[in-house]
């Protein structure tokens, strides 16, 4: 067994918004969205080794996070001081995910080590304490621990799930990194968007409201944008930076790929209604 074997490794597929609206504005700065989320066959790799010490800590540095601040790190003390669990654990991760581009990577890391300990350490929490235990690390980190594709209101805590069709996206990954926090308290954002129902997103309405805004400040996402424009149209991944377009078949995804100017990063990955950590958890 070496320290990276790809049969021990737990999965952290990244996610994508297909569409984000925000209707409200809660007493505490936060806004109410409605979004949908499907994973996708693409993500960061995990391995977990329990330490009976106690300790937990992070192996693999990670750029312009301390390793207190790692969510893996958090999600782990966060599982321990939940269940009074001793054990400890060293982790590593393989970072496929770029930070900061409305992927979910760290909230994917996050939930990915809280379902991973739960099973390691053996401290047996249900799906809704484990949901509960995640919340508080991140507004996406929940549906990941779920762990199948949603509906979400709220903040993003209230999920329904639902059964999507499963296309495969080419992702782009523009090179800049566009914060949350500054979508969010943009004066020009959109907050009263009017609520749809899934009905109407099934039907097309594919709307995400940080797109106006992004789109005009980040001219590297506008470029992306345009370019997907001649692939049926791009759209943006949550508060971006990341965009996609949807495609029936790989082989179209990859030809369009292929052909992205090259300072534009990208690949192409399969939508993924069930989460490969849901399935990594039934292996044992
Ligand atoms: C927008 C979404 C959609 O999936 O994804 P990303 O683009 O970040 O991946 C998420 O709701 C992102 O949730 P999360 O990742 O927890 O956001 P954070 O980084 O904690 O938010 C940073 C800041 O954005 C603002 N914020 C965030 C979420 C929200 N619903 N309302 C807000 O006003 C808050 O000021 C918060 O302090
Ligand atoms: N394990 C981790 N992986 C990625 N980002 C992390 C991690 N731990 C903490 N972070 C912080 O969370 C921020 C958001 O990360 P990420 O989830 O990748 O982006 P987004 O929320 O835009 O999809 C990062 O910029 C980084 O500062």
């Amino acid at each position: 067994m070496t320290d990276r074997d790809p049969a021990l490794a737990w999965p952290a597929p990244a996610k994508l918004n297909l569409m984000l609206r925000v209707v409200g504005r809660r007493p505490d700065g936060y806004h109410e969205l409605q979004t949908v989320f499907q994973f996708i066959e693409h993500g960061d790799r995990l391995w977990f080794d329990v330490r009976e010490d106690g300790a937990v800590r992070r192996l693999d540095a990670l750029a312009g996070v301390a390793e207190d601040d790692d969510l893996t790190v958090r999600a782990a003390r966060a599982l321990q001081r939940a269940t009074g669990c001793r054990l400890g654990v060293d982790i590593r991760c393989e970072k496929n995910l770029p930070m900061g581009g409305g992927l979910g990577g760290g909230s994917s890391d996050a939930a990915t080590t809280l379902v991973a300990l739960n099973r390691l350490w053996g401290t047996g929490l249900d799906e809704e304490a484990l949901s509960a235990l995640a919340l508080p690390l991140g507004a996406d980190v929940p549906v990941f621990v779920r762990g199948r594709a949603a509906w979400g209101e709220g903040v993003g805590e209230r999920l329904e799930p639902v059964e999507l069709p499963e296309p495969w996206y080419l992702v782009l990954a523009p090179p800049c990194s566009v914060s949350t926090r500054d979508v969010f308290c943009h004066p020009e954002l959109t907050r009263d968007s009017q609520p749809i129902t899934l009905a109407d997103f099934l039907s097309g309405d594919v709307t995400n409201d940080c797109l106006p805004v992004v789109r005009r400040d980040y001219p590297e996402v506008e470029s992306a944008l345009d370019w997907l424009s001649a692939w049926g149209g791009g759209r943006l991944t949550g508060t971006g930076a990341c965009v996609f377009a949807v495609f029936d078949d790989e082989a179209c995804a990859l030809k369009a790929l292929s052909r992205a100017p090259a300072r534009m990063r990208g690949f192409v990955a399969r939508g993924l209604n069930r989460s490969p950590v849901l399935d990594r958890l039934n292996q044992g």
